[in-house]
């Protein structure tokens, strides 16, 4: 019997074969030995395999894909030889392809972790070669590479021989030299993680790597995003970074930015509006005015913070406690306090050590080196400490990629290193995507991912969110009470009408990009507790995530009004609709009655104190006591008052400044 050969079958002979002869490769092989080759991998994400002699830019390319030939191919050029020779030397190909896990049971997953806190230690970052001023570049560049290759088959070990699956992490040579030369001249680096997911975003190695280059320098795990954050969550985070002896800060560039903003709303405004600037001059005080407020608001963030702490921990008895922030002497909280830029800025001097500049030497700087993943806000941190906008910030990862220098002040220098994934654990795939790691618009396999979202969000957040009703496999027929990813994604798509051409099915791959993407956006928000013993259980730690405040106003105006309308009779469901998503499908009252019920009864939810501006502000009757209202929020209001569109306004901006003051104020008059 002949047995057909499988058409799927992936050696390295057929992989060499197919890469190199199959129909018009030939040709890209060729301008890959020039201009460094792409390729698309297994689950459609491309990479590049650096070519010897690229331009530094092409080189800059992150690669953190690799399948087993072009792993071997780019061994083979590190290694300073080609493929053949390298495997004439007998070189194995030292990484396959990761497995691509759909999601793991809870045991899966506890040993999973058991075997990655075992090997814990092994997770390093490459190191910069020793070099002197004999140490030609040729033999830095040869050395570095060999260092970078000895670090590469060292995770490629530890990830085969332990069947452990790691971050896609990062492969480029180019890439590290910028974090060598980050870290070299630095001397304070700061490590910025992502608040929902700290220790997924932390290096520990990076820190002790650090300390070897030179023991003076300092490290600083900055915690940022952390409006995403409730108070609570920040307790729980502060007490484990104390424990574990982590010298760490919460911040938000996102605050920070709305407070500029705020700032320069008001400056800006009176430069752009000068033609019209006899209208009224009494409202450029004004504007001032309602700027200085919001600031003082800001500021006040923390307090509010502690005072509700306060409250809470003197229950009763402290009913009519002290009102002023300066009668709270004890709970001045650094621990959860988040810092303002002017605090960051005194925080970097704080940390960095005395400069050693000697008798003759010129004075310098401190160089405070920013590090961390692509997308956790080293762009929006720096633009938030600049105060305006000089470098671009995007949501889609990786788009620093050298790094850059910015004169903060006159003793302060900042230096952007580019976004870069370090070697970590990771249980699945899908934590990746989930996390922000690996990016949305290349993904195929998106069903693991949206399960973590179904897992996570609660199903009446996300109908409430999104306007929609999921409908889950009842119990009786084998559902488990939570919907799947993929019953979330039909109701998403059924909702707003996404369907496949031809077959006209609930487009579900479409859904879960706008899913996933309000996921790592953190609109569907969910922070991960910190790993204690006993664990804290993630349902308890995420729960005032899910109340009215965290909906978007329009969203919630929407169903004010229709849960009114309920009441009165007039059921309007076009309210529902979102302006941005489009219509959707009609009769929502039972369901919009149920979701009220459950989420906006009395006491149903705690407000957080996790954004900046707040003030006491009624809504379609509903007193929303404790309520903050963000910039952000505030030009959605407005919006919702013009009927506008809010980017719209955003966008106007400057321009209709007075214009959208004077409603900003009779929106404020009317809520306040
Ligand atoms: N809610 C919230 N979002 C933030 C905060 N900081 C940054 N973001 C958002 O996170 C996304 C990524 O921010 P960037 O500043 O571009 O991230 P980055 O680390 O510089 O990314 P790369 O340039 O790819 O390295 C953007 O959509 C920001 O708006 C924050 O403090 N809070």
């Amino acid at each position: 019997m002949v047995l057909a050969k499988s058409k799927n079958a992936v050696g390295l002979g057929n992989s060499l074969m197919n890469d190199r002869f199959g129909k018009g490769k030939g040709a890209d092989m060729r301008r890959g030995n020039q201009q460094g080759i792409k390729r698309t991998g297994q689950n459609g994400e491309t990479y590049v395999t650096n070519a010897k002699q690229e331009a530094s830019w092409v080189k800059m390319r992150s690669v953190t894909e690799q399948a087993a030939l072009d792993e071997f191919l780019s061994t083979a050029e590190l290694a300073g030889t080609d493929f053949t020779a390298e495997k004439m030397n007998n070189v194995k190909i030292i990484h396959r392809d990761q497995k691509n896990p759909y999601l793991l049971s809870a045991d899966e997953e506890k040993r999973a972790v058991k075997r990655q806190n075992a090997n814990k230690k092994r997770l390093t970052v490459p190191r910069r070669p020793r070099w002197d001023e004999h140490t030609t570049p040729a033999q830095l560049d040869e050395r570095e590479r060999e260092s970078l290759l000895e670090w590469r088959r060292g995770l490629a070990e530890l990830q085969e021989v332990n069947d452990l699956l790691m971050t896609p992490f990062e492969r480029n040579l180019e890439v590290w030299r910028q974090l060598w030369r980050v870290i070299e001249r630095s001397d304070l680096v700061v490590q910025i993680v992502d608040a929902r997911n700290p220790l997924m975003f932390r290096c520990e190695d990076l820190e002790r790597y650090v300390k070897e280059v030179d023991p003076k320098k300092n490290n600083l795990l900055l915690v940022n995003k952390a409006d995403m954050m409730t108070l609570e969550q920040r307790q729980a985070w502060a007490d484990y970074f104390l424990a574990n002896g982590i010298n760490y800060k919460f911040f938000s560039a996102e605050l920070a930015k709305e407070v500029n903003e705020a700032r320069g709303l008001v400056d800006g405004g009176h430069l752009q509006d000068e033609e019209d600037s006899d209208e009224d001059d009494l409202d450029q005080d004004q504007g001032v005015e309602i700027v200085d407020e919001l600031a003082q608001e800001a500021e006040k963030l923390n307090v509010e913070d502690t005072r509700e702490q306060h409250e809470q921990e003197v229950g009763e008895e402290g009913a009519d406690g002290p009102h002023h922030p300066a009668d709270y002497p004890s709970l001045s909280d650094e621990r959860t306090r988040i810092l303002t830029t002017d605090e960051l800025e005194e925080l970097f001097l704080e940390n960095a050590p005395d400069l050693d500049t000697g008798p003759d030497s010129p004075p310098r700087k401190t160089q405070i080196g920013l590090v961390g993943y692509p997308n956790v806000g080293k762009s929006s941190t720096i633009n938030a400490l600049i105060g305006a906008k000089k470098v671009s910030v995007s949501a889609t990862p990786g788009k620093t990629k050298h790094f850059q220098t910015i004169h903060l002040s006159d003793s302060v220098v900042l230096c952007d290193c580019p976004g870069l994934v370090f070697p970590n654990f990771a249980t699945t795939k899908a934590e990746l995507v989930c996390n922000g790691v690996l990016p949305i618009d290349q993904l195929r396999e998106f069903t693991g991912p949206a399960a973590l979202v179904a897992q996570r969000i609660p199903q009446a957040f996300l109908e409430a969110i999104y306007g929609m009703k999921i409908y889950p496999r009842p119990i009786e027929e084998g559902g488990t009470g939570i919907p799947t990813g993929e019953e979330v994604l039909n109701a998403y798509a059924a909702a707003r009408g996404f369907s496949t051409t031809g077959s006209a099915q609930p487009d579900e791959s479409r859904a879960a990009r706008y899913v996933l993407k309000d996921y790592v956006r953190g609109k569907l928000l969910f922070c991960h507790p910190p790993p204690v013993d006993p664990p804290i259980d993630t349902k308890v730690f995420n729960r005032d995530l899910y109340d009215e405040a965290h909906l978007p106003e329009k969203r919630r105006a929407a169903l004010a009004a229709h849960a009114e309308a309920l009441v009165t009779g007039h059921d309007d469901s076009s309210l529902l609709d979102d302006a941005e998503l489009g219509p959707l499908p009609p009769v929502q009252g039972e369901k919009t009655h149920r979701l009220d019920k459950r989420f906006f009864g009395p006491g149903a939810g705690q407000s957080q104190m996790n954004m900046p501006f707040h003030y006491k502000y009624s809504e379609q009757g509903t007193v929303m006591s404790g309520k903050q209202l963000s910039g952000r929020k505030f030009r959605e209001m407005v919006a919702l008052e013009k009927d506008v569109d809010p980017a719209e306004l955003r966008a106007a901006g400057k321009k209709h400044f007075k214009a959208n003051k004077k409603i900003a104020k009779k929106v404020r008059s009317e809520y306040d």
